[in-house]
């Protein structure tokens, strides 16, 4: 088997809202705001950090203009400690290394800063599987844009079919409109019921992953 499949980072094979969380409270302590609760920080993610920034400017009614200088301070505390608390969900070793002893090929296309994720996926030893990773600074446009997507997949040169595998509503839109079947992870940050978010297949344990490829690219 060929196939190449790519994977969404946070939310998806690893759980690494307490770090993105932490970060984002470091810098509104910088400014003498309170912390906020993961569960709101966790409605932030999906977007990237300049987006998550975006957003935590809004909660808090806070000038707009404070945007760059507030992206920057949390780049700084994330890349800081971006694998304190950053584990992968269970069953994902595993089933990285099933997935290329199947014969397939593996990347990253994650809306996180192309330097902290290449740094944890090092940290938590899951590097080795992917042969490329594409950040969410990585080029001019991220997800939902199909650009993204699209520059990953052709980062590696391998024919046969494509998955895209991921968690979040962002990452359904990029698939459809890359036109890439989509495999939904129910367990990590989307916003909306798994209903409502068009998918090929969905799965709630990484277990079951390698047996849900297959029956994505017999189906
Ligand atoms: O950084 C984010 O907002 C989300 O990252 P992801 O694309 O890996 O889910
Ligand atoms: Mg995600």
């Amino acid at each position: 088997m060929t196939a190449t499949i790519m994977f969404d980072l946070d939310g998806t094979l690893i759980d690494s809202l307490p770090d993105i969380a932490a970060a984002a409270n470091r810098t509104l302590l910088d400014i003498g705001i309170a912390p906020l609760p993961e569960s709101t920080i966790k409605q932030f993610v999906g977007n990237g950090l300049p987006k998550l920034v975006e957003r935590m400017i809004r909660h808090h009614d806070l000038p707009i203009e404070q945007h760059s200088e507030l992206t920057k301070l949390t780049l700084a505390h994330y890349s800081a400690a971006s694998s304190d608390k950053t584990i992968p969900y269970s069953g994902v070793p595993q089933a990285l290394t099933q997935l290329r002893e199947m014969g397939c090929v593996l990347g990253v296309c994650t809306n996180k800063p192309e330097a902290p994720a290449r740094h944890i996926l090092d940290a938590l030893d899951l590097a080795h599987h992917f042969e490329t990773v594409f950040g969410g600074d990585t080029l001019p446009v991220r997800k939902p844009d199909p650009a993204h997507l699209e520059a990953s997949f052709n980062a590696v040169a391998n024919a046969g079919p494509r998955l895209y595998v991921g968690d979040s509503e962002v990452d359904a839109e990029t698939a459809r409109r890359a036109n890439v079947p989509f495999l939904l992870f129910s367990e990590g940050y989307r916003k909306t019921p798994v209903e409502e978010i068009p998918h090929r297949l969905s799965y709630d344990d990484t277990h079951k992953l390698p047996a849900l490829v297959l029956e994505a690219l017999q189906g």
